[in-house]
Order: C-alpha cells, then sequence, then structure tokens
C-alpha cells in the first residue's frame, strides 16, 4: 500500500515493529509471550501449563467458530467479548486476552483485529510459521449464534461445525492438530476431563509434552502412542474429541504431520491464516500488509510563528544494516510542488535505533528527521513557501549509485494547510490546543479529533469524537491563522494511547495531521501552560 493510510500504518507498525527500537507498536504484543511460557494472569504453580500465548490462539478459534459460510456471518469480528457466558466458551482465557490490549484499541485497531494480530504474533514468536496479516476486522456489537465445538460432540457434529466455518475434513484435523501444539486442558473448565491432585487449586494438563512451542510434537506423541493429550487419553472417551479427529481419516494426516515437521508447519500457515480471515461478508479484508520499505512515523509539522515550520518525524528503512559510510538526505518539494536546491535537510541515525519482527535480528533501522545535535534537532521550512511531499536520497558512501526512496514517485504526502502551533500547552487536567491554519485555506470547520472507549455490556466500542476549535487571531504570521480549542484531559484518557489529530474541512475534503499526544511526555505539543 502506499503511506498515509493510517489504518494500514497502525496495522503495519502492530506486526513489524515488534522488537528493538518498537515504540510504534503498542501494546507490545511480544512482550506478552516473550518467552513463550509466560502467563499473565498466573495464579500458581498449578496453572503452569497456562501461557498467554495459547490463550491467544484459542481465543482467536472461538472468535472465529461462529462463522457461517451459508450465511456470511459471524467470524472473527471481537464477538467473543459478548459470548463469554456461554458453557462453549468455558475458561477464563478469553477475558484474560481481551484485557490485555483492551487500552490500546483506536479507530485503527479493533477489538477483532487485536485477536488477530495477538493469535499471529503468539504462532510467530513461540516457533510457528510466518502467517500473512490482512487487516481490518471490524468489531461486532453483540453476540453470533453459537458454534464452537465442544470435546464431548460427536464426530459427525464436529465435521459440520467445520464446514459451516469453511474448513473440509483434513483441514479439520489440521487446524485442531495446530491449535492444541500449544496450551492443554485445566481442571476448573473440564473438571470430567482433568482430574485435580492432591493439594492443588487447579491444574492443567497439557496437549503434548512442548504446549509453549510450536511443533509438531502433538503429532509425534500421537502417532507413537505416547500421548498424554486429555483429549485422545481421556479416562471419559466421550469427551476425546481430538482422538476422534485426529484418526477421522485413518490417521493419515496426523502420521503425515508426525514424519515431516515442516508439512505442518506449512499446513498450519495456511489453515490458522485460514482462520483469521474467517470474517463477516460485509467485512472487507486488506491485502496482505507487506512491511513499507520506508515507512514515515509520526512526521510532524509545527508552527512556531517565526517564518518556519519544525519538521519532525522519524523514518523507518526496512531491510537495511547498519553502514558507518551511508548518508540519508530528505528532499521535499514546496506548497506548489515545486523543488529547489534549497528544499533539503539531514537525517540522523544512532546505532541502536534498530528494531524488527523477529526476537534477535535486525531488520530495520530508524532515522531521525534533523540533526542528532540538539541545536538543530529537526528541518525549517520556510512557512511562505511550505511543504506538499518528501522523498529521501540514500547514499551508501560505497560508490554505488544513490537511490531514491519516493514510493515509487508518489513521494510522501504532508499536508501544511493545518498543523499543532507550538504555543500548546497544558496544566495538568486540560490541553489547550493551538492551531495554526493557513490564511488562503477557508476552512469550514477546524477541529480536534480523539478516539473514546465506549464501554457496551461486557464488551467496548470505540468511536471518535471531538472537539471543535474557534478562530483565535487572523493573520498571526504572514501565511497562517491561529485557531483554538482546550480538550480536558479525561476526554482522551479512556485509551493508554491518549492520541490525538487535528483536522479540518477545506473545500469539501477532510485534511488532518498524524495522531500526537498531547499529555504525554517525549512527543510535541505537551509543554506546562505558563
Ligand atoms: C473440535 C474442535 C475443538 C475442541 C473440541 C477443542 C477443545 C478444547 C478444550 C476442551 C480445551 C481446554 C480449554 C481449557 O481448559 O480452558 C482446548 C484448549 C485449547 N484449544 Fe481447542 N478445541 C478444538 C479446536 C481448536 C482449534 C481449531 C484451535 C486453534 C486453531 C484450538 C486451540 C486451543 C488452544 C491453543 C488451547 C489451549 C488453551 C490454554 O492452554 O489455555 N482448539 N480446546
Amino acid at each position: 500500500y502506499t503511506w498515509p493510510d493510517p489504518k494500514l500504518d497502525e496495522l503495519e507498525s502492530q506486526i513489524y515493529d515488534l522488537f528493538g527500537y518498537n515504540f510504534n507498536a503498542f501494546p507490545g504484543f511480544p512482550t506478552a509471550v516473550n518467552p513463550c511460557t509466560l502467563d499473565f494472569f498466573d495464579t500458581g504453580a498449578a496453572n503452569k501449563n497456562r501461557s498467554n500465548a495459547a490463550d491467544w490462539i484459542r481465543t482467536a478459534y472461538h472468535d472465529m467458530a461462529t462463522y457461517n459460510t451459508a450465511d456470511g456471518t459471524g467470524g472473527l469480528d471481537g464477538s467473543i467479548q459478548y459470548e463469554q457466558d456461554r458453557a462453549e466458551n468455558v475458561g477464563d482465557g478469553f477475558n484474560n486476552t481481551i484485557r490485555f490490549f483492551q487500552t490500546s484499541l483506536s479507530r485503527y485497531l479493533s477489538v477483532a483485529d487485536s485477536i488477530a494480530i495477538a493469535a499471529k504474533i503468539a504462532i510467530e514468536v513461540c516457533g510457528g510459521p510466518d502467517i500473512p496479516f490482512r487487516g481490518g476486522r471490524i468489531d461486532a456489537t453483540g453476540p453470533n449464534n453459537p458454534g464452537v465445538p465442544e470435546p464431548q460432540q460427536d464426530l459427525a457434529s464436529h465435521t459440520a461445525a467445520f464446514k459451516r466455518q469453511g474448513f473440509n475434513p483434513t483441514e479439520m484435523i489440521t487446524l485442531v492438530a495446530c491449535g492444541h501444539s500449544f496450551g492443554g486442558v485445566q481442571h476448573s473448565a473440564f473438571p470430567d476431563t482433568v482430574p485435580l491432585d492432591d493439594g492443588l487449586d487447579d491444574e492443567s494438563l497439557p496437549f503434548d509434552s512442548t504446549p509453549f512451542t510450536f511443533d509438531n510434537t502433538i503429532a509425534v506423541e500421537y502417532i507413537q502412542g505416547t500421548t498424554r493429550n486429555p483429549l485422545v487419553v481421556g479416562a471419559n472417551d466421550t469427551t476425546n474429541s481430538d482422538k476422534r479427529i485426529f484418526a477421522s481419516d485413518g490417521n493419515v494426516t496426523m502420521k503425515g504431520f508426525a514424519e515431516d515437521p515442516e508439512s505442518f508447519k506449512t499446513a498450519c500457515a495456511s489453515q490458522f491464516a485460514n482462520m483469521l480471515n474467517q470474517v463477516p461478508s460485509d467485512v472487507q479484508l486488506s491485502e496482505v500488509i507487506e512491511p513499507l520499505p520506508v515507512k514515515p512515523q509520526l512526521p510532524f509539522l509545527l508552527f512556531t510563528g517565526d517564518g518556519t515550520l519544525q519538521f519532525s518525524g522519524q523514518i523507518r528503512f526496512w531491510n537495511m544494516s547498519e553502514s558507518s559510510s551511508r548518508t540519508i538526505k530528505l528532499l521535499w518539494a514546496d506548497r506548489s510542488g515545486n523543488t529547489d536546491a534549497s528544499y533539503t535537510g539531514v537525517l540522523s541515525h544512532a546505532s541502536n535505533w534498530a528494531g524488527t519482527n523477529k526476537a534477535g535480528q535486525t531488520t530495520a533501522l530508524w532515522y531521525k528527521i534533523g540533526s542528532l545535535n540538539q541545536t538543530q534537532p529537526e528541518i525549517d521550512i520556510d512557512e511562505e513557501t511550505g511543504i506538499s511531499k518528501f522523498w529521501f536520497e540514500v547514499d551508501e558512501g560505497d560508490g554505488s549509485a544513490v537511490r531514491t526512496e519516493d514510493q515509487n514517485g508518489a513521494a510522501f504526502v504532508l499536508q501544511d494547510a493545518v498543523m499543532l502551533a507550538d504555543s500548546t500547552c497544558n496544566n495538568g487536567t486540560l490541553v489547550h490546543i493551538d492551531i495554526a491554519v493557513r490564511s488562503d485555506a477557508n476552512p469550514s470547520r477546524v477541529y480536534v479529533e480523539y478516539d473514546v472507549q465506549v464501554p457496551n455490556g461486557p464488551g467496548t466500542i470505540i468511536t471518535v469524537d471531538t472537539a471543535d476549535a474557534a478562530l483565535l487571531q487572523k493573520g498571526v504570521s504572514s501565511t497562517y491563522d491561529l485557531w483554538t480549542v482546550d480538550l480536558p484531559k479525561t476526554a482522551i484518557s479512556t485509551t493508554l494511547k491518549a492520541a490525538v489529530n487535528i483536522a479540518a474541512d477545506i473545500g469539501g475534503n477532510k485534511v488532518t495531521t498524524s495522531y500526537f499526544r498531547p499529555f504525554v511526555g517525549g512527543q510535541i505539543g505537551y509543554k506546562r501552560c505558563a
């Protein structure tokens, strides 16, 4: 896709900026599955086979399992929030999962996409295959029809349930084996399947001897006859659903998985992806989100009133490794689209500004707009000529040709009609947001947008609220007027991200700035009011 696309930009960060210099990814899914034995809701040694990773994967399946291919209803839509009182959703793993990312939801990050991202990251970080990711799941506002398979049901009803969900019998065996590569069955949820050992409050019996890692042990132990899977060798044969499912094709599929770990991995990659992509028929998922080769993060213009616009932000270069000889130049076109030899500035880089989606690797380098030198930390743009787009020239300094990074000619578009003014301040309880608006823009409305989490029974709905700005001073500089709005901290404190953006309706179009965090340190426009 072409930057900027706020929703895809957010999702891209959530799946690629996971380790290292990863301030973007929020809440930081990998922190909960690195190591994969982590269990945030651990109640003691008795639960030692449980993990966040297993909870997240089971949550994705149970949310999806209401899908009905015939009428396009159900699927991965966050409806699990409203379905936890059902017998088919016994256990606290769903609530644990949703609680983890509840505070980071935004208009760009739905509950349903968060569930899908959590499962994808758990699988990938814990030894599993890469799962291609498509985004744009929309949250249901109430429950779907029931439909999650339960262990006491017979093979015919499981086959029918998976068919309804869009999986044929081989895919059913595959998806169950892939999912049950993680975690196990808990006594408290399934007391008949898992007896309680003396002296324990609760315990979980794993499906295989490696419940924290994706691997084909689930199949190897099953085929060898050494499995302790409580849904295969449980004392009550009625609830041995894995046994019935695994054996349903004469063990052909499980034998293949036991003999060839790579074939298991490949098969799981495609069935996990299918699971995450079963969404209601009125939801249109994006294309598979690939990492952007060059990605601006919070490119920001700040109106100073001294004749310049301060341009700051960070740029991520994917698939780049450290080099002391490299220099990267930023170039821009002015408001009229013209270029000039003077429209250029440096990007700076420090050696620990490296990140990746794989633990222990370096995949991307981060550069900052402006120099590292504190006296010139951003690039100053003449407010009279302004900016309309920017791009980069990468010189490896090794004699190879200088490379232009401009999104195949589209460049990186940046509007300069509305922006934060540096007179913005906060007094602890409200932020006094000053907005510079280009005098020739004639906006019909200038406003601030912010996300609000609205409780909806046991679930959450994200809405976008707005606060309108009023004109404060015409001609505050040669090119700009000043508008202002007061936003109480309570308005934006319902999301941990606490981010807002400035918008204006100009000539029938909506123009906006990036999301920024007026109350949180380290970003722009949050100084204390005098
Ligand atoms: C006929 C289909 C299935 C049945 C009857 C079934 C049954 C169960 C049961 C009884 C548990 C124990 C839950 C607990 O103790 O809280 C469980 C756990 C789990 N299931 Fe399934 N399952 C099925 C399919 C799947 C699928 C398709 C996936 C994912 C692809 C999956 C992923 C998991 C995971 C990861 C756990 C471990 C949870 C933990 O340790 O906290 N299951 N399953």
